[in-house]
C-alpha cells in the first residue's frame, strides 16, 4: 500500500542474463527491461538460481560458447534451474548449445543435451542468414501469442533442422516454431520451463519486445 492508500505496483519479475563473457548481452538486458523485467547481467550463482527467469544469450562459435559456459559451470546453473522447473530462455547460440551437439566448420562439440539432435550448417544459397524472417509458430505457443505474421531478426549460419523429440505422455508436447531459409530450421522451441529462439528478440523491434513480454508474463513468481 502506498502513502495515498493505493495498491503498490507489483515488483517486476527478476530476470538474470547469464554473464559468461558472451557478446550482445547489453541489448538483451535493455530489451528485457523494455519488456517489463527487472533484468540484471550476472554470474552470481545464487541470483541465477533464484531469479524468476534466466536468459542465456550467445554469439559466436558453438565451441567457444560451450567452453565459456563450462568456464562458469553454466551447465550446472541451467540444469539445476530446469530440474526445478524454473524458466530458462536461450537466444541464438544460447539456443543452439541446448542440443546434443553442434558441428561448425567440421568440428563437433558436445552441447548441453537438453534436446536431442544436432546443430549443423544451414542448407541455403547465401550464408549467414542475416535479416528479417517470418516464422511458422507452433500451436499453443506462449512466445508468439498475438504475434502472427510478424518478422524477427536472424544472424546465423547454423541451426537445428530436425526435431526428433517425440511427445512423452502425459507431458505436454513441446511447441516448435519453424522458419524457412533454404530449408526449414527451428526458429524457436517451448518445452516446459525451457524456451529458446534462434533469432534475436532483442534486435527484432516491437515484435521482439512483445515476445519477451509474453515470456516474462508467463514466469511463475517466487517473490
Ligand atoms: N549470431 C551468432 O553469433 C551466430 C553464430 C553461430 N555460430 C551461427 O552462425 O549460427
Amino acid at each position: 500500500m502506498t502513502a495515498d492508500g493505493s495498491a503498490a505496483a507489483a515488483p517486476r519479475p527478476l530476470v538474470a542474463v547469464l554473464d559468461y563473457g558472451s557478446g550482445n548481452v547489453h541489448s538483451a538486458v535493455k530489451a528485457l527491461v523494455a519488456a517489463g523485467a527487472d533484468a540484471r547481467l550476472t554470474a552470481d550463482r545464487g541470483l541465477v538460481a533464484d531469479a524468476d527467469g534466466l536468459v542465456v544469450p550467445g554469439v559466436g562459435a558453438f565451441s567457444a560458447v560451450m567452453s565459456a559456459l563450462r568456464g562458469i559451470r553454466g551447465e550446472e546453473l541451467i540444469g539445476r534451474r530446469l530440474s526445478g522447473g524454473r524458466p530458462v530462455l536461450g537466444i541464438c547460440v544460447g539456443m543452439q548449445v541446448l542440443f546434443e551437439h553442434g558441428v561448425e566448420r567440421g568440428m563437433e562439440t558436445e552441447g548441453l543435451g537438453e534436446w536431442p539432435g544436432a546443430v549443423t550448417e544451414l542448407d541455403a544459397p547465401v550464408l549467414p542468414h542475416m535479416g528479417w524472417n517470418t516464422v511458422r509458430a507452433g500451436e499453443g505457443s506462449v512466445l508468439f501469442d498475438g504475434l502472427t505474421d510478424e518478422r524477427f531478426y536472424f544472424v546465423h549460419s547454423y541451426g537445428a533442422q530436425h526435431w526428433p523429440l517425440e511427445p512423452m505422455k502425459p507431458f505436454r508436447a513441446p511447441v516448435v516454431t519453424w522458419c524457412d531459409y533454404g530449408q526449414p530450421f527451428l526458429a524457436a522451441v517451448e518445452n516446459g520451463p525451457l524456451s529458446a529462439t534462434q533469432f534475436h528478440p532483442e534486435k527484432s523491434g516491437a515484435a521482439g519486445i512483445r515476445l519477451l513480454a509474453n515470456w516474462i508474463s508467463a514466469l511463475p513468481r517466487t517473490a
